[in-house]
């Protein structure tokens, strides 16, 4: 049965007292992750998760009001009832992910450790992604190695780059060159393999990637236990990471939760250590071959192992202040977003915002499991809390979010077919080439609509299936193909869309842009327009400042 609560906290702190009031399921966890500073949220929750929360979350719990919960001796009483003994949760309480930027050196890896460290009610889960730019390097040094000819490999710039990298790192970490040497030979002789076959596969390119997650993991591990913390190494491949096989872009299959969530439990049972897993990585069904999750899918593992275990949160932890209000490459004047839901964080990141791997809200959603988004290089920084659910009445708009390089079709009925017809054999022609349609607007006759590009990376490849999918619309439809389009997404609430509307194009109309589609997403969240690329970037700093820079909003 639901009881009412209202919940104030220091770190480490938790107060609980009478109040009715909303969800504060999550804010307890916020609670004990503000460093320094008073708390308060008032919430609904029931006794039982209190409970449980309470056990994983805090060391200590001091009563403002003692006649409604107290702690004695470790139990629990809530008006005189007796829910007892607190107990620690036998192994993790949450999961936290670190990019590529947060490990990029020996002593980020450091300042890693004393994070993690400086959390000691916590029995994390790590999950890391390749040192830096490690990826991209790899993915580089195959492309040269397709050409470059099997005895000149070692004198790939990027080669050297990684394995400089790895060994300085390992030295100035003063742990055993060992823990990365057999990769490094391997990944060599992996590149003249791939140079005498003059041929670099997807499946090729997620086994040679692969290589930075499972260096990185390694070498963060060893450093922990050298620093006498234990700490055991998982390549996700081998712990029960089953996908498809799809190479470079694989999903995860169901089989995945039990699997980890097993290996991760009985490790613990029977040797307790911090886990390192690589990010990233996963292990093709019915190949068994290595396959990687897409770009930025660290942040996809996390949140898998967050639902396989149902922890209390995740935490993903960047070289930014949180999930800004547009991409700061971009905008200078970005600031971040303090919460989120799932809805928002899972449209923001389809549609383009880096931040967030496009895949990777799916199972926190599932679970039902807040995602904290933090910045490792300010860690005092409350960043973005992404939930199930959030206060929309102030809402206007989140963020702005911009994808470029996209393909535009549009394609006018010749009346061949009726309505639904037509609107079938569009969306079954794009079944059969297997492309995926981003954003859509259609009339009785007419459908504009955006293809995927990260469906559509291999160049030659998109040309050829492009002219194919032409070939067949144009029998029943006039259709024009429009390239280096971008899709502005306006991510917020949707209710407010008169609004927003309005602004925009305000702005737009200011500016000269002519919008070329719109579109309302069902998600209710995401109001998306295209432009022409070469317009776009200035859109999205012109609309910046009207909704976010107070002093502009009047444009
Ligand atoms: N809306 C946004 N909010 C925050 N960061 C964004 C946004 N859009 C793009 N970015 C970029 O995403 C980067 C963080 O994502 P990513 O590089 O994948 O992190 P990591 O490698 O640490 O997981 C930031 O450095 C920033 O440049
Ligand atoms: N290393 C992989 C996976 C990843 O998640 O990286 P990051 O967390 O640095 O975005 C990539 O670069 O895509």
């Amino acid at each position: 049965m639901a009881s009412a609560f209202q919940l104030c906290g220091v770190k480490g702190d938790v107060y609980v007292t009478p109040r009715r009031s909303f969800d504060c399921e999550t804010r307890i966890g916020f609670a004990k992750f503000v460093p320094a500073g008073l708390y308060c949220a008032g919430g609904v929750v029931s006794s039982e998760k209190v409970r449980s929360l309470l056990s994983v979350t805090c060391k200590a719990m001091t009563t403002t009001r003692s006649d409604v919960v107290e702690k004695k001796n470790n139990v629990i009483v809530e008006n005189g009832e007796n829910f007892g003994e607190i107990e620690k949760s036998s192994s993790y309480t949450c999961v936290m992910k670190f990019g590529g930027s947060s490990v990029a050196s020996a002593e980020r890896m450091r300042e890693v450790a004393a994070l993690i460290l400086s959390f000691p009610q916590e029995r994390p889960i790590i999950v890391l992604s390749a040192m830096g730019k490690t990826t991209n390097k790899l993915l580089t040094a195959g492309e040269k190695a397709v050409s470059c000819g099997a005895t000149n490999v070692s004198i790939i710039e990027e080669l050297d780059f990684i394995k400089d990298l790895h060994l300085r790192t390992v030295d100035e970490l003063r742990v055993d060159r060992t823990v990365v040497s057999k990769h490094l030979e391997e990944l060599e002789q992996l590149l003249k393999g791939i140079a005498m076959i003059k041929e670099l596969t997807q499946r090729t390119k997620d086994y040679l990637v692969s290589f930075g997650e499972c260096m990185s993991t390694r070498v963060f591990a060893a450093y922990l236990n050298k620093i006498g913390v234990k700490a055991r190494q998982y390549d996700a491949f081998d712990m029960g990471f089953i996908t498809t096989d799809d190479f470079t872009n694989a999903d995860i299959l169901n089989a995945t939760y039990p699997a980890v969530a097993k290996r991760l439990h009985s490790d613990w049972v029977s040797n307790p250590a911090i886990p390192i897993v690589t990010g990233f990585l996963g292990k093709a069904q019915k190949s068994c071959a290595v396959t990687t999750l897409g770009r930025g899918g660290s942040d996809l593992t996390a949140t898998t192992i967050g639902k396989a275990l149902g922890l209390p949160e995740i935490q993903v932890w960047k070289d930014v202040d949180g999930v800004l209000t547009c991409d700061p490459n971009i905008c200078s004047q970005a600031t971040p977003v303090p919460y989120l839901t799932f809805d928002e964080a899972a449209e923001l990141a389809y549609f383009g915002a880096q931040v967030l791997h496009p895949q990777s809200m799916r199972p926190a959603r599932e679970g039902d499991i807040p995602v904290r988004v933090k910045n490792s290089y300010n860690p005092k920084a409350p960043g973005t809390l992404i939930t199930k659910g959030r206060d929309m009445s102030k809402a206007v708009l989140t963020s702005i979010v911009l994808k470029r390089n996209v393909t535009m079709l549009d394609i006018v009925s010749t009346r061949m077919l009726g309505q639904y017809g037509f609107l079938a054999k569009v969306f079954s022609t794009f079944e059969d080439f297997g492309i995926s349609v981003d954003v859509v607007a259609t009339s009785e006759v007419s459908i504009s609509l955006t293809l995927d590009p990260s469906k559509l990376w291999i160049r030659e490849i998109i040309q050829q299936e492009l002219d194919h999918v032409v070939e067949e619309l144009e029998k029943i439809a006039v259709v024009n193909l429009l390239k280096n389009r971008s899709i502005i997404s306006l991510i917020g609430n949707v209710q407010m869309s008169s609004l927003i509307l309005e602004k925009a194009f305000r702005v737009l109309r200011k500016l000269g842009i002519t919008v070329q589609m719109i579109s309302q997403g069902a998600s209710k969240v995401n109001i998306s327009l295209v432009v022409n690329d070469s317009e776009a970037e200035q859109c999205v700093r012109a609309l910046h400042s009207v909704f976010f820079e107070s002093e502009l909003s009047e444009l």
